[in-house]
């Protein structure tokens, strides 16, 4: 079963309007990962589509998505895929690649539909594409590693990179997750913006009764999301994007906009946040 949600683009000037409910309608995403199910929300930043595929018992297969306006969703577009949950599989293109946890499937421009089966979670990010680049299993250990962070600073983590332009080849997506060392709870900080590009947070691996503080807004004008395990926030381009969590977590960031440049940032000085 597949269901879509829209979600539109608006500007910070709305934005700094909304209240609790109304940020979180435009940029909170729960309930995506949901057994025999497909679960995606369509975002007009960029078009990201982000989302998830349990196939649990059965299998599950991505095709057409009436909001991409195509006959399958990968036919002008491109995927990326990172397994959450126990080694699963993808089929794609006459293949079935074993995809274990936190790996990631890049698929191509054309190549679709997309199955999913085993007892994988998957989550989905997608974006329009220009060009075929080819499919690959990025597995953990191809991932490209930067450690960040100081114990101090109660941010020591390292970045994980997989859609990554010295690991594969993309049209738009930039991907990968975040770990942290343990005690270690802020991501992102100090923060930045790229109005060049929107980004997506997956926040998983979190505990039940553990939340992540998220900041969003303009860095004189911000909010924040309080974000529970495997839920999305969608971050707008003219967002900084950071958080702290009441107890361990990792994150998965998906980029996608006007270059694919990870450390095209521009950051934000801390006496500039309000
Ligand atoms: O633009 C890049 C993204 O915000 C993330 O990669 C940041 C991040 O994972 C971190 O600092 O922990
Ligand atoms: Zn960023």
């Amino acid at each position: 079963m597949l269901s879509v949600e829209t979600r539109y683009a608006i500007d910070p000037a709305t934005a700094k309007t909304l209240d609790t409910e109304g940020l979180r309608q435009h940029f909170h995403a729960s309930g995506l990962f949901a057994e025999g199910e497909i679960r995606l929300v369509y975002s007009h930043y960029d078009r990201l589509i982000m989302g998830g595929a349990v196939p649990g018992t059965g299998s599950l297969t991505l095709d057409k998505v009436a909001e991409a306006g195509t006959a399958s969703i990968l036919d002008r577009r491109e995927m990326g895929i990172l397994n959450i949950g126990e080694t699963g599989q993808v089929t794609v293109d006459g293949e079935t690649h074993e995809v274990g946890r936190g790996d990631v499937l890049y698929i191509g421009m054309g190549k679709g539909p997309v199955t999913f089966s085993g007892p994988g979670r998957f989550y989905i990010l997608s974006a329009p594409a220009h060009r075929a680049c080819p499919t690959r299993l990025i597995t953990v250990k191809d991932a490209r590693r930067v450690e960040l962070g100081a114990p101090e600073t109660c941010n020591e983590r390292v970045i994980l990179q997989f859609l990554h332009p010295e690991v594969a080849d993309t049209c738009q997506l930039v991907m990968g997750y975040t770990q942290f060392k343990p005690g270690s709870v802020w991501n992102t900080m100090p923060a930045h913006l790229h109005d060049r590009r929107m980004e997506a947070y997956l926040y998983f691996e979190l505990g039940p009764e553990q939340r992540v503080f998220h900041f969003m807004g303009q860095p004189h004008e911000t909010r924040h999301l309080v974000m529970a395990n495997e839920e999305v926030v969608i971050s707008p381009p003219w967002s900084i994007h950071c958080g702290a969590g009441t107890g361990a977590y990792t994150f998965c960031w998906a980029m996608a906009g006007d270059n694919v440049d990870f450390t095209d940032m521009d950051m934000v000085a801390m006496g500039d946040l309000r």
